[in-house]
């Protein structure tokens, strides 16, 4: 597909991913989009439901619902909250790109969600697991992948423990994850930029350098 490069976030649970992807989202508007990605695990408080599988492309042509419904319940969603029986469907239908088990829930990226955001000309971000990064790796999505790490793992028990949305069995399950995410994420050829998020403010820095080309192509694409 022509257009910008997508951008995949990867990185521990509690590192600052949704963090930073918010800021982007906030700070250029009209630039990126997020591709909504399925679930089996629970909505925490606030988070928004994008309510299953949509194509948006599809939804307009069938003209299903306003167009102003359709953009803002696929851009300002969380998650499609689903069941597994209901997600497993769908996998099995090869409406994924991919998928993964993490900390006993179900995760994956539609084919849907990057194409909803990417039609409309969009930066499309990716915030998946490390062995989501390995299988869009054997994809043809070509993104600029982006890992970012917390400074210690002590420092990410702090943040995941301040954030207050899971319970200690999850912690546990989420920092025996963040070992690994730790060890791998310096695997030569992986990833194009390993940010420490230390300082926030210094890391959004990093971020927008490294994403700086893809936001320059969108923003002369808006003005032209
Ligand atoms: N492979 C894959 N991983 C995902 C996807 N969506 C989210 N994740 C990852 O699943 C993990 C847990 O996400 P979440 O439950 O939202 O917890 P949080 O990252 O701590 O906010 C994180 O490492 C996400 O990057 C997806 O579509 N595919
Ligand atoms: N650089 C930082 N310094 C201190 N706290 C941070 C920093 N970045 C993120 N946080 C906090 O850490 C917690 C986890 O961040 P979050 O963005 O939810 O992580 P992720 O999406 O990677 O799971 C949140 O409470 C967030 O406010």
């Amino acid at each position: 597909m022509e257009g910008p490069r997508p951008v995949v976030l990867s990185g521990p649970s509690g590192t600052g991913k949704s963090t930073l992807l918010k800021k982007l989202l906030k700070d250029y508007k009209g630039v990126f989009g997020f591709s909504v990605s399925h679930t089996t695990r629970d909505p925490r408080p606030g988070e928004v439901d994008g309510k299953g599988l949509f194509c948006l492309p599809m939804l307009l042509g069938a003209t299903l619902l306003p167009l102003a419904d359709v953009l803002s319940s696929v851009s300002s969603a969380d998650y499609h909250f689903r069941n597994r029986e209901a997600m497993q469907e769908d996998i099995d239908t090869g409406e994924f790109i991919e998928t993964d088990e993490f900390s006993g829930n179900l995760y994956g990226t539609s084919k849907c969600a990057v194409q909803d955001v990417r039609a409309k000309g969009l930066i499309c971000i990716l915030d998946v697991d490390i062995a989501g990064v390995r299988h869009i790796k054997e994809s043809d999505l070509d993104p600029i992948y982006v890992s970012i790490q917390p400074p210690s793992i002590e420092v990410l028990e702090e943040r995941l423990r301040g954030r207050a949305t899971e319970t200690e069995e999850k912690i546990q399950s989420r920092l025996e994850a963040a070992r690994i995410d730790m060890e791998e994420c310096n695997e030569p050829g992986l990833f194009d930029i390993v940010i420490v998020n230390d300082d926030l403010d210094e890391s959004y820095e990093k971020l927008q350098s490294v994403l700086k080309e893809e936001i320059m192509k969108v923003q002369q694409g808006i003005k032209s």
